[in-house]
Protein backbone atom coordinates (compact mmCIF):
# COMPACT_ATOMS: atom_id res chain seq x y z
CA UNK A 1 0.00 0.00 0.00
CA UNK A 2 1.43 3.63 -1.02
CA UNK A 3 1.31 6.39 0.85
CA UNK A 4 1.17 10.04 -0.15
CA UNK A 5 1.68 13.27 1.51
CA UNK A 6 1.01 16.65 -0.06
CA UNK A 7 1.77 19.74 2.45
CA UNK A 8 1.40 18.76 5.53
CA UNK A 9 0.76 20.69 8.51
CA UNK A 10 0.77 20.61 12.19
CA UNK A 11 0.78 23.21 15.01
CA UNK A 12 0.07 22.59 17.98
CA UNK A 13 -1.30 25.20 20.59
CA UNK A 14 0.74 25.05 23.84
CA UNK A 15 -0.27 27.33 26.92
CA UNK A 16 2.33 30.29 27.39
CA UNK A 17 3.00 30.09 31.35
CA UNK A 18 3.93 33.69 32.61
CA UNK A 19 6.47 34.13 34.90
CA UNK A 20 5.95 35.30 38.95
CA UNK A 21 2.79 34.83 41.18
CA UNK A 22 0.87 37.48 39.36
CA UNK A 23 1.72 35.61 35.96
CA UNK A 24 -0.24 32.50 37.21
CA UNK A 25 -2.97 34.72 38.81
CA UNK A 26 -3.13 36.08 34.97
CA UNK A 27 -2.81 33.31 33.70
CA UNK A 28 -5.61 31.74 34.99
CA UNK A 29 -7.93 34.65 34.46
CA UNK A 30 -6.69 34.64 31.16
CA UNK A 31 -4.60 32.45 29.33
CA UNK A 32 -2.32 33.20 26.21
CA UNK A 33 -0.83 30.32 23.59
CA UNK A 34 2.03 29.79 21.91
CA UNK A 35 2.06 28.39 18.06
CA UNK A 36 4.28 25.47 17.19
CA UNK A 37 4.13 24.19 14.03
CA UNK A 38 6.11 20.76 14.39
CA UNK A 39 5.53 19.94 10.73
CA UNK A 40 5.71 22.74 8.45
CA UNK A 41 4.54 21.72 4.73
CA UNK A 42 6.20 18.11 4.24
CA UNK A 43 5.69 16.02 0.71
CA UNK A 44 6.50 12.85 0.03
CA UNK A 45 5.02 9.74 -1.62
CA UNK A 46 5.81 6.09 -0.89
CA UNK A 47 5.95 3.31 -2.99
CA UNK A 48 4.14 0.03 -1.69
CA UNK A 49 6.50 -2.22 -0.13
CA UNK A 50 9.31 0.84 0.24
CA UNK A 51 11.02 0.63 3.31
CA UNK A 52 12.23 4.57 4.38
CA UNK A 53 13.87 5.51 7.20
CA UNK A 54 12.10 8.60 8.60
CA UNK A 55 15.08 10.85 10.39
CA UNK A 56 15.49 14.16 11.74
CA UNK A 57 17.18 15.48 15.42
CA UNK A 58 15.28 15.76 18.52
CA UNK A 59 12.16 17.44 18.29
CA UNK A 60 12.07 17.73 14.30
CA UNK A 61 8.59 16.14 13.51
CA UNK A 62 9.09 12.84 13.18
CA UNK A 63 6.44 11.02 15.47
CA UNK A 64 3.67 14.12 15.05
CA UNK A 65 4.33 12.86 11.08
CA UNK A 66 3.85 9.02 11.98
CA UNK A 67 0.57 9.90 14.45
CA UNK A 68 -1.03 11.80 11.52
CA UNK A 69 0.01 8.92 9.24
CA UNK A 70 -1.73 6.33 11.38
CA UNK A 71 -4.88 8.70 11.93
CA UNK A 72 -3.68 9.77 15.72
CA UNK A 73 -3.59 13.10 14.59
CA UNK A 74 -5.67 15.11 12.75
CA UNK A 75 -3.63 17.66 10.46
CA UNK A 76 -3.69 21.12 10.43
CA UNK A 77 -3.89 21.17 6.56
CA UNK A 78 -3.04 19.12 3.95
CA UNK A 79 -3.36 15.95 2.93
CA UNK A 80 -2.62 12.11 3.71
CA UNK A 81 -3.62 9.33 1.99
CA UNK A 82 -2.90 6.09 3.06
CA UNK A 83 -3.98 3.40 0.15
CA UNK A 84 -6.32 5.59 -0.66
CA UNK A 85 -8.21 6.33 3.06
CA UNK A 86 -7.70 9.58 5.04
CA UNK A 87 -6.01 8.19 8.02
CA UNK A 88 -8.00 10.35 10.25
CA UNK A 89 -11.55 10.38 9.18
CA UNK A 90 -11.38 6.53 7.88
CA UNK A 91 -9.74 5.78 11.14
CA UNK A 92 -11.46 2.39 11.40
CA UNK A 93 -10.87 1.44 8.12
CA UNK A 94 -7.61 2.83 8.04
CA UNK A 95 -6.58 1.11 11.51
CA UNK A 96 -7.47 -2.37 9.90
CA UNK A 97 -4.36 -2.12 7.62
CA UNK A 98 -1.47 -0.30 9.47
CA UNK A 99 0.39 -1.94 12.35
CA UNK A 100 1.76 0.98 14.99
CA UNK A 101 4.77 0.30 17.32
CA UNK A 102 5.89 3.22 18.98
CA UNK A 103 9.01 2.00 21.38
CA UNK A 104 8.69 4.11 24.30
CA UNK A 105 5.02 3.25 24.72
CA UNK A 106 3.00 -0.11 24.94
CA UNK A 107 0.44 -1.32 23.06
CA UNK A 108 0.19 -4.08 24.86
CA UNK A 109 -2.40 -4.24 27.83
CA UNK A 110 -0.01 -4.25 30.79
CA UNK A 111 -1.42 -7.18 33.62
CA UNK A 112 -2.44 -10.17 31.29
CA UNK A 113 -0.20 -12.58 29.25
CA UNK A 114 0.64 -11.36 26.33
CA UNK A 115 -1.07 -14.65 24.88
CA UNK A 116 -4.55 -12.96 26.04
CA UNK A 117 -3.68 -9.63 24.83
CA UNK A 118 -3.07 -11.88 21.19
CA UNK A 119 -6.50 -13.48 21.56
CA UNK A 120 -7.95 -9.78 22.01
CA UNK A 121 -6.04 -7.97 19.01
CA UNK A 122 -7.34 -11.58 17.22
CA UNK A 123 -11.08 -10.43 18.38
CA UNK A 124 -11.08 -6.57 17.62
CA UNK A 125 -9.06 -7.35 14.05
CA UNK A 126 -11.67 -10.45 13.35
CA UNK A 127 -8.48 -12.61 12.60
CA UNK A 128 -9.65 -16.54 11.63
CA UNK A 129 -8.30 -19.21 13.94
CA UNK A 130 -6.21 -20.59 10.75
CA UNK A 131 -4.52 -17.34 10.01
CA UNK A 132 -3.90 -16.49 13.86
CA UNK A 133 -1.81 -19.97 13.96
CA UNK A 134 -0.32 -19.50 10.70
CA UNK A 135 0.98 -16.08 11.93
CA UNK A 136 1.91 -17.29 15.56
CA UNK A 137 3.99 -20.34 13.88
CA UNK A 138 5.73 -17.44 11.35
CA UNK A 139 6.40 -15.44 14.65
CA UNK A 140 8.08 -18.18 16.28
CA UNK A 141 10.67 -18.76 13.53
CA UNK A 142 11.35 -15.43 12.61
CA UNK A 143 11.75 -14.24 16.56
CA UNK A 144 10.48 -16.64 19.21
CA UNK A 145 8.13 -15.93 20.80
CA UNK A 146 7.00 -19.05 22.97
CA UNK A 147 9.18 -17.86 26.03
CA UNK A 148 7.03 -14.67 26.70
CA UNK A 149 4.03 -16.22 25.50
CA UNK A 150 2.26 -17.14 28.87
CA UNK A 151 3.99 -14.09 30.72
CA UNK A 152 2.09 -10.85 31.61
CA UNK A 153 3.78 -8.13 30.29
CA UNK A 154 4.54 -6.21 32.85
CA UNK A 155 7.09 -8.63 34.29
CA UNK A 156 8.67 -8.48 30.46
CA UNK A 157 11.72 -6.84 29.91
CA UNK A 158 12.23 -4.42 27.18
CA UNK A 159 13.44 -6.70 24.97
CA UNK A 160 11.46 -9.00 25.04
CA UNK A 161 8.15 -6.74 25.33
CA UNK A 162 9.38 -4.91 22.10
CA UNK A 163 9.77 -8.64 20.21
CA UNK A 164 6.02 -9.36 21.61
CA UNK A 165 4.85 -5.56 20.45
CA UNK A 166 6.48 -6.37 17.02
CA UNK A 167 4.14 -9.18 16.94
CA UNK A 168 1.07 -7.46 18.02
CA UNK A 169 1.64 -4.73 15.53
CA UNK A 170 2.02 -7.89 13.02
CA UNK A 171 -0.79 -9.81 13.86
CA UNK A 172 -3.56 -8.58 11.88
CA UNK A 173 -0.90 -8.43 8.60
CA UNK A 174 -0.58 -4.88 8.16
CA UNK A 175 -0.65 -3.61 4.28
CA UNK A 176 1.85 -0.55 5.93
CA UNK A 177 3.62 -0.85 9.56
CA UNK A 178 4.82 2.48 10.71
CA UNK A 179 7.68 1.61 13.81
CA UNK A 180 8.72 4.61 16.19
CA UNK A 181 12.16 4.29 17.25
CA UNK A 182 11.50 0.15 17.05
CA UNK A 183 15.29 -0.45 18.83
CA UNK A 184 15.16 2.30 21.47
CA UNK A 185 17.15 0.52 24.35
CA UNK A 186 17.37 -2.97 23.30
CA UNK A 187 20.64 -4.46 23.45
CA UNK A 188 22.73 -5.38 20.65
CA UNK A 189 21.72 -9.07 19.98
CA UNK A 190 17.82 -7.83 20.60
CA UNK A 191 18.33 -5.19 18.01
CA UNK A 192 19.24 -7.17 15.47
CA UNK A 193 16.53 -9.98 15.97
CA UNK A 194 13.98 -7.02 15.37
CA UNK A 195 16.10 -5.35 12.48
CA UNK A 196 15.79 -9.28 10.89
CA UNK A 197 12.57 -9.87 11.49
CA UNK A 198 11.31 -6.14 10.31
CA UNK A 199 13.41 -7.12 7.00
CA UNK A 200 11.76 -10.74 6.26
CA UNK A 201 8.44 -9.27 7.06
CA UNK A 202 9.17 -6.76 4.03
CA UNK A 203 10.74 -8.81 2.02
CA UNK A 204 7.84 -11.97 2.97
CA UNK A 205 4.58 -10.16 2.60
CA UNK A 206 5.53 -6.71 0.82
CA UNK A 207 4.64 -4.78 3.92
CA UNK A 208 5.86 -1.00 3.30
CA UNK A 209 7.56 0.23 6.59
CA UNK A 210 7.85 3.77 7.98
CA UNK A 211 10.25 3.89 11.01
CA UNK A 212 11.78 6.37 12.74
CA UNK A 213 15.03 6.29 14.51
CA UNK A 214 18.14 7.07 15.95
CA UNK A 215 19.90 4.10 15.46
CA UNK A 216 21.92 4.26 12.70
CA UNK A 217 22.56 0.37 11.97
CA UNK A 218 18.90 0.28 11.39
CA UNK A 219 18.70 2.75 8.86
CA UNK A 220 22.05 0.37 7.04
CA UNK A 221 20.11 -2.46 7.43
CA UNK A 222 16.48 -1.68 6.69
CA UNK A 223 16.11 1.75 4.75
CA UNK A 224 16.69 1.88 0.80
CA UNK A 225 15.37 5.33 1.50
CA UNK A 226 15.62 8.25 3.88
CA UNK A 227 13.71 10.92 4.16
CA UNK A 228 15.47 13.63 6.76
CA UNK A 229 13.10 16.16 8.77
CA UNK A 230 14.27 18.83 10.74
CA UNK A 231 12.01 21.61 11.84
CA UNK A 232 9.32 20.34 10.34
CA UNK A 233 10.74 20.32 6.45
CA UNK A 234 12.09 17.68 4.54
CA UNK A 235 15.84 18.47 3.94
CA UNK A 236 16.60 15.49 2.11
CA UNK A 237 14.53 12.56 0.66
CA UNK A 238 16.44 9.86 -1.41
CA UNK A 239 18.89 6.84 -1.05
CA UNK A 240 21.48 6.01 1.44
CA UNK A 241 23.84 6.29 -1.58
CA UNK A 242 22.79 9.68 -2.65
CA UNK A 243 23.26 10.84 1.15
CA UNK A 244 26.27 9.27 1.02
CA UNK A 245 27.69 11.29 -1.59
CA UNK A 246 26.20 14.62 -0.70
CA UNK A 247 27.57 14.47 3.21
CA UNK A 248 29.93 11.44 2.96
CA UNK A 249 32.94 12.77 0.73
CA UNK A 250 35.49 13.19 3.44
CA UNK A 251 37.99 10.56 4.06
CA UNK A 252 40.35 9.97 6.74
CA UNK A 253 43.66 8.93 6.15
CA UNK A 254 45.76 7.71 8.88
CA UNK A 255 49.31 7.66 8.76
CA UNK A 256 52.39 6.87 10.81
CA UNK A 257 55.94 7.45 9.93
CA UNK A 258 59.00 6.26 11.31
CA UNK A 259 60.56 10.15 12.11
CA UNK A 260 58.40 11.95 14.12
CA UNK A 261 55.22 13.80 12.80
CA UNK A 262 54.31 15.19 9.41
CA UNK A 263 54.21 18.97 9.26
CA UNK A 264 50.30 19.67 9.31
CA UNK A 265 51.03 23.03 7.61
CA UNK A 266 52.69 21.16 4.59
CA UNK A 267 49.71 18.82 4.55
CA UNK A 268 46.94 21.76 4.85
CA UNK A 269 48.20 23.10 1.96
CA UNK A 270 48.30 20.19 0.17
CA UNK A 271 44.48 20.14 0.27
CA UNK A 272 43.76 18.41 3.44
CA UNK A 273 40.91 20.16 5.00
CA UNK A 274 42.10 19.14 8.50
CA UNK A 275 45.14 17.47 10.33
CA UNK A 276 44.63 16.34 14.20
CA UNK A 277 48.25 14.47 15.58
CA UNK A 278 47.15 11.58 17.79
CA UNK A 279 50.48 10.14 19.46
CA UNK A 280 52.26 8.87 16.88
CA UNK A 281 49.69 8.92 13.90
CA UNK A 282 48.63 12.07 12.15
CA UNK A 283 44.32 12.00 11.14
CA UNK A 284 44.07 13.53 7.70
CA UNK A 285 40.66 14.67 6.64
CA UNK A 286 39.78 15.57 3.02
CA UNK A 287 37.41 15.33 0.36
CA UNK A 288 37.80 12.35 -1.71
CA UNK A 289 36.18 14.32 -4.54
CA UNK A 290 39.32 16.92 -4.66
CA UNK A 291 41.82 15.21 -3.23
CA UNK A 292 43.29 11.32 -2.55
CA UNK A 293 44.88 9.34 -0.46
CA UNK A 294 47.82 8.67 -2.83
CA UNK A 295 48.76 12.25 -2.87
CA UNK A 296 49.07 12.55 0.45
CA UNK A 297 51.12 9.50 0.74
CA UNK A 298 53.49 9.99 -2.02
CA UNK A 299 54.08 13.78 -0.89
CA UNK A 300 55.09 12.61 2.85
CA UNK A 301 56.76 9.92 1.50
CA UNK A 302 59.40 12.44 -0.08
CA UNK A 303 60.30 13.41 3.55
CA UNK A 304 59.72 10.73 5.97
CA UNK A 305 59.99 6.56 5.85
CA UNK A 306 55.82 5.78 6.20
CA UNK A 307 55.45 2.32 8.72
CA UNK A 308 51.57 2.16 8.35
CA UNK A 309 48.49 3.58 6.90
CA UNK A 310 44.78 3.16 6.43
CA UNK A 311 42.05 4.64 4.74
CA UNK A 312 38.98 5.34 6.95
CA UNK A 313 35.42 6.44 4.92
CA UNK A 314 32.69 7.65 6.87
CA UNK A 315 30.34 5.86 8.41
CA UNK A 316 26.70 6.12 8.06
CA UNK A 317 26.76 7.20 12.22
CA UNK A 318 29.14 10.02 10.52
CA UNK A 319 27.43 10.93 7.78
CA UNK A 320 24.23 11.79 9.61
CA UNK A 321 25.81 13.41 12.48
CA UNK A 322 27.48 15.52 9.28
CA UNK A 323 24.28 16.09 7.72
CA UNK A 324 22.43 18.01 11.41
CA UNK A 325 25.71 19.67 11.97
CA UNK A 326 25.31 21.25 8.85
CA UNK A 327 21.24 21.42 9.41
CA UNK A 328 22.28 23.91 12.49
CA UNK A 329 25.25 25.76 10.50
CA UNK A 330 22.53 26.71 7.48
CA UNK A 331 20.11 28.06 10.51
CA UNK A 332 22.88 29.73 12.67
CA UNK A 333 23.59 31.06 8.44
CA UNK A 334 19.94 32.21 7.80
CA UNK A 335 19.47 33.84 11.11
CA UNK A 336 22.62 36.32 11.10
N1 LIG B 1 0.89 17.42 21.85
C1 LIG B 1 1.77 18.40 21.66
N2 LIG B 1 1.51 19.65 22.08
C2 LIG B 1 2.39 20.65 21.89
N3 LIG B 1 3.58 20.51 21.25
C3 LIG B 1 3.90 19.28 20.79
C4 LIG B 1 3.02 18.16 20.99
N4 LIG B 1 3.61 17.07 20.42
C5 LIG B 1 4.81 17.46 19.92
N5 LIG B 1 4.97 18.80 20.14
C6 LIG B 1 6.13 19.61 19.73
O1 LIG B 1 6.30 19.44 18.32
C7 LIG B 1 7.68 19.35 17.99
C8 LIG B 1 7.93 18.05 17.24
O2 LIG B 1 7.77 16.96 18.15
P1 LIG B 1 7.92 15.43 17.71
O3 LIG B 1 7.59 14.60 18.90
O4 LIG B 1 7.14 15.20 16.46
O5 LIG B 1 9.48 15.37 17.38
P2 LIG B 1 10.39 14.11 17.04
O6 LIG B 1 11.09 14.44 15.75
O7 LIG B 1 9.58 12.86 17.07
O8 LIG B 1 11.45 14.14 18.22
P3 LIG B 1 12.23 12.97 19.01
O9 LIG B 1 13.32 12.47 18.11
O10 LIG B 1 12.78 13.70 20.20
O11 LIG B 1 11.20 11.92 19.37
C9 LIG B 1 8.44 19.49 19.30
O12 LIG B 1 8.84 20.83 19.45
C10 LIG B 1 7.41 19.12 20.35
O13 LIG B 1 7.66 19.80 21.57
Amino acid sequence: MGIQVENLVKTFRRPRHREGILGALSDLVYREYDEKKAVDNISFKIEPGEVVGYLGPNGAGKSTTIKMLAGILTPTSGSIRVGGLIPHTQRIENTKRIGVLFGQRSQLWWEIPVSESFQLLKYMYKISEADFRKRLGVFEELISLSDIYHLPVRILSLGQRMRAEMCAALLHQPDVLYLDEPTIGLDAVVKENIRNFIKQTNQETGTTVVLTTHDMPDIEKLCSRVIVIDRGRVMFDGNLEMLKHRFGSQNKLIVEVEDGLPDPQRLLLNGADEVIQEGRSSIITYDRNRRNSAGFLSDLAQLHKIIDFSVNEPDIEEIIRRMYKSLNQSDVESRN
